[in-house]
């Protein structure tokens, strides 16, 4: 035994416990983003990453940022505090039952072809001057104060999709910190990114960031899928 399994009782949930969930849908849902001519492939061999352009309409791009404003509040990073600078942007949850936020939700997981189940529901973002999220993975750590619960309500994050709502004055990027790739905000775009390696195994170099806008503000949306129906 080592010491730390005498450290931290022991999950239910092994740390690849979803593998073989994240193989199949990662295999269909690249087939069917292969398939559609509006979806652009970013080149990489370490990370499964797709953008698409005119995701959303200019008008659909002003209705969204809107109801952040609405319901933002300080972000909270799961097990980390709005203080420890990590994450400080302001987030909340668009209300899943606004016919507007529910036709969007839908547009996704069209466009990906999974369970609308599977979908956690869609998370506004808004960045100031000097806000920022710092290099993270999307999916879930197990050694974490959540994986027990995150496990049991959908198991393992599968897909990122990520919408640019507005163009950033300065600053803002997204960057993927592992592969030397910097993604700036332009409104319509969607980002798609596989956190699983095509063996269904969590990708370390998935690590991103929003970096610290400089001047102006950036809004976003992100929907994350499971592995499962999630609730
Ligand atoms: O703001 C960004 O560019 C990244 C946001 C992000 O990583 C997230 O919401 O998980
Ligand atoms: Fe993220």
């Amino acid at each position: 035994m080592s010491e730390s399994d005498t450290k931290k009782p022991k999950s239910k949930f092994a740390p690849n416990a979803d593998q073989a969930r994240l193989r199949s849908l990662g295999a269909k849902v690249r087939k069917r983003l292969a398939g559609n001519s509006a979806v652009y492939k970013v080149p990489s061999d370490e990370v499964e990453l797709w953008a698409m352009g005119d995701f959303m309409t200019a008008a659909e791009c002003q209705k969204m940022i809107e109801l952040i404003d609405a319901t933002a509040k300080p972000s909270r990073v799961s097990g980390l505090d709005y203080s420890d600078g990590y994450r400080t942007s302001y987030s909340g949850d668009v209300d899943p039952t606004d016919p507007f936020v529910k036709k969007i939700g839908r547009r996704v997981d069209d466009l990906l072809g999974v369970d609308p189940k599977f979908g956690e529901s869609i998370q506004g973002q808004r960045y100031m001057p000097g806000q920022e999220f710092q290099p993270h993975h999307d999916w879930f750590h197990p050694d974490t104060s959540y994986w027990e619960t995150e496990m049991g309500r959908g198991g393992q994050r599968s897909f990122t999709t990520m919408a640019f709502l507005n163009e950033v004055e300065a600053g803002g990027t997204t960057d993927f910190t592992d592969i030397g790739l910097s993604l700036e905000p332009k409104p319509g775009v969607l980002l798609i990114w596989n956190n699983a390696t095509p063996e269904g195994l969590t990708n370390s170099r998935t690590m991103h960031a929003g970096r610290p806008v400089q001047a102006g503000a950036k809004y976003i949306f992100t929907k994350w899928y499971r592995a499962k129906e999630w609730f």
